[in-house]
């Protein structure tokens, strides 16, 4: 079993509670469900920096990463410092996020949100609108191609952008659907936690340019976003390197400054 396969089983047995309690037909009424939604996709097209910048408190690979700081100055921060979307880890059991992580981002921020969760069940991403999130994330190597097609098709429906994350070519190849608006690289393999930028560079060959691509994890210095620029990349999804400091949305600051 990897890490993966016990992430994806306890999301199971989650989902399945979270769907009696509150039942898409009741989603559908939360007033977040109505609002209109900001295209992160779009944001990124047309930025000059890209970044995402992540709310994580804690990791398996990592455990605690920041528990002391408030989610409201950190993502305040992120926006201060130029980023063009926030991703909220809302996995409570693996990551320490929650829901109402989202919902407090939502009211804090108005640049695009990523509900970053292990999406294995379309009630997910009913979740991800009625809590506000401008976009989902979903996971190639979580999913089939079928459901990959279905769920990015109940996304685009919704008017939530999509950011499907690849790990290899398999995973790419079922990925180049019609209502996917981005692709992630993950630099991180979600099977063993091994960090390897060339997983960016390798792949980015492999993306058609109407998918906006995206660099995910493992980045801590500007050269590597210098760098992957020059493959196409255009999002760079940080996390870790700005969460582990005392300030992440100072350090964001100064980060995305060396950029411009
Ligand atoms: O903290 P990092 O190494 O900067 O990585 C951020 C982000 O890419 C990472 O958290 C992530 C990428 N894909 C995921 C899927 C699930 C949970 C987390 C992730």
């Amino acid at each position: 079993m990897t890490i993966l396969d016990n992430i994806t089983a306890y999301k199971l047995k989650e989902v399945a509670a979270k769907k009696e309690a509150i039942p898409v037909r009741l989603l559908e009424k939360f007033p977040l469900f109505a609002k209109e939604t900001k295209s992160l996709a779009e944001a990124l097209r047309i930025s000059t920096t890209g970044i995402i910048a992540e709310h994580k408190r804690r990791s398996p690979s990592k455990s605690v990463i920041n528990d002391k700081v408030l989610l409201h100055e950190v993502v305040s921060g992120y926006e201060l410092a130029g980023a063009k979307g926030i991703s909220v880890l809302t996995d409570s059991n693996f990551f320490g996020g929650s829901l109402d992580d989202l919902l407090v981002a939502e009211k804090t921020v108005s640049i695009p949100i990523l509900r970053k969760e292990f999406i294995i069940d379309p009630y997910q991403i009913y979740e991800a609108k009625a809590y506000g999130a401008d976009a989902i994330l979903l996971i190639a190597a979580c999913l089939s191609a079928e459901e990959l097609k279905q769920f990015s098709h109940l996304a685009k429906n919704l008017k939530l952008d999509v950011l499907l994350e690849v790990h290899n070519s398999e995973e790419l190849q079922k990925s180049l659907l019609p209502n996917v608006d981005m692709i992630g690289v993950n630099n991180r393999n979600l099977k063993n936690f091994k960090v390897n930028i060339e997983t960016s560079r390798k792949l980015s060959k492999e993306i058609p340019t109407d998918f906006v691509k995206i660099s995910e994890s493992g980045i801590s210095d500007v050269e590597t976003i210098k760098e992957l620029r020059t493959y196409g990349f255009e999002g760079f999804l940080i996390g870790e390197n700005f969460m582990k400091t005392e300030n992440p949305g100072e350090t964001a600051k100064q980060f995305i400054e060396k950029l411009r």
